[in-house]
């Protein structure tokens, strides 16, 4: 056990407490602290990382503050207990664990970026990706944080692209991509604006307030008779959302927990 520990204080929206909360306990391992308007994460890791991406997050006002204390008795817990988890086809598993032979394996360790699996979001995703992701597709994962989904669709055959605003998740997609022997078509630092061409499965597991911002950009790089999948959407944002994707057809919602995935299709006269 480290001398001191960081200690970082988000200060922004009661409404938004939980949703940052969830945000924050899919990148660190460590103690996530809810408050009435603030959130405090503790760790003896930096947690300059954890803050600029919530920096990179568009939409919710946020205040920081990071000092370094001294350790009493935290940390080390969560790292011991991370569990696999069956998803859809898949199964992902830190690298201390065995891999699955009757089902598609993937390698993931806890790191900064999310996307450990465990998350209500990803979870859905890796379900819907398991239906609707076929061999040879053209697949665009944006907001890809740890690249579990792209992972997800390479390993079906998928031709793959990656995108994430925030620059640690590229870094760590690009390290769990090697971690599992595959290799990506495509990846940058931005957004789905900066796609080249149209897909057959745009997937973006963001939040419903990103999404809707983005909504254009995401309908225009999906092909004609495509899929879109769609998630972070909280149950009581879904309705708001709905609207700026309502000349596609929704074939299918997932929910799990307090969290909603959609799954559009672009008709060809859509
Ligand atoms: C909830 S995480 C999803 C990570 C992973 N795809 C998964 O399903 O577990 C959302 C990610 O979207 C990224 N992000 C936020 N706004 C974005 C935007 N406008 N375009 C692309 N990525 C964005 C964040 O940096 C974050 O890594």
């Amino acid at each position: 056990m480290k001398k001191t520990y960081n200690e970082l204080t988000i200060t922004l929206d009661d409404d938004y407490v939980e949703l940052i909360a969830d945000f924050i306990a899919n990148l660190i391992d460590d103690a996530v602290e809810l408050g009435i308007g603030n959130i405090i994460v503790r760790s003896e890791n930096d947690l300059t990382s954890v803050k600029d991406a919530l920096a990179a997050f568009e939409g919710i006002e946020m205040s920081f503050k990071l000092e370094e204390k001294e350790n009493k008795d935290w940390i080390k817990a969560y790292q011991d207990s991370v569990q696999p988890i069956e998803a859809g086809k898949f199964y992902i598993f830190p690298s201390w664990y065995e891999p699955k032979e009757e089902l598609i394996n993937i390698k993931i360790d806890p790191a900064l970026a999310f996307g450990s699996g465990h998350h209500a979001t990803t979870f859905s995703c890796l379900q819907a990706i398991s239906e609707f992701v076929k061999a040879e597709d053209r697949v665009v994962d944006v907001g890809c944080g740890s690249g579990i989904l792209g992972l997800a669709a390479k390993k079906l055959g998928a031709t793959v692209e990656l995108c994430d605003t925030d620059p640690i998740s590229v870094k760590s997609t690009q390290e769990n991509f090697a971690l599992n022997e595959e290799a990506y078509d495509k990846l940058w630092e931005g957004s789905i604006n900066q796609a080249d061409g149209c897909y057959d499965v745009v997937i973006a597991n963001i939040i419903a307030d990103v999404l809707k911002f983005i909504a254009k950009d995401l309908k225009k790089a999906t092909k004609e008779n495509g899929y879109l999948i769609l998630s972070g959407i909280l149950d009581k944002k879904e309705k708001n959302l709905l609207g700026s994707f309502q000349e596609l057809t929704l074939i299918k919602r997932i929910e799990k927990d307090e969290w909603v995935t959609l799954v559009y299709k672009k008709e060809t006269n859509g």
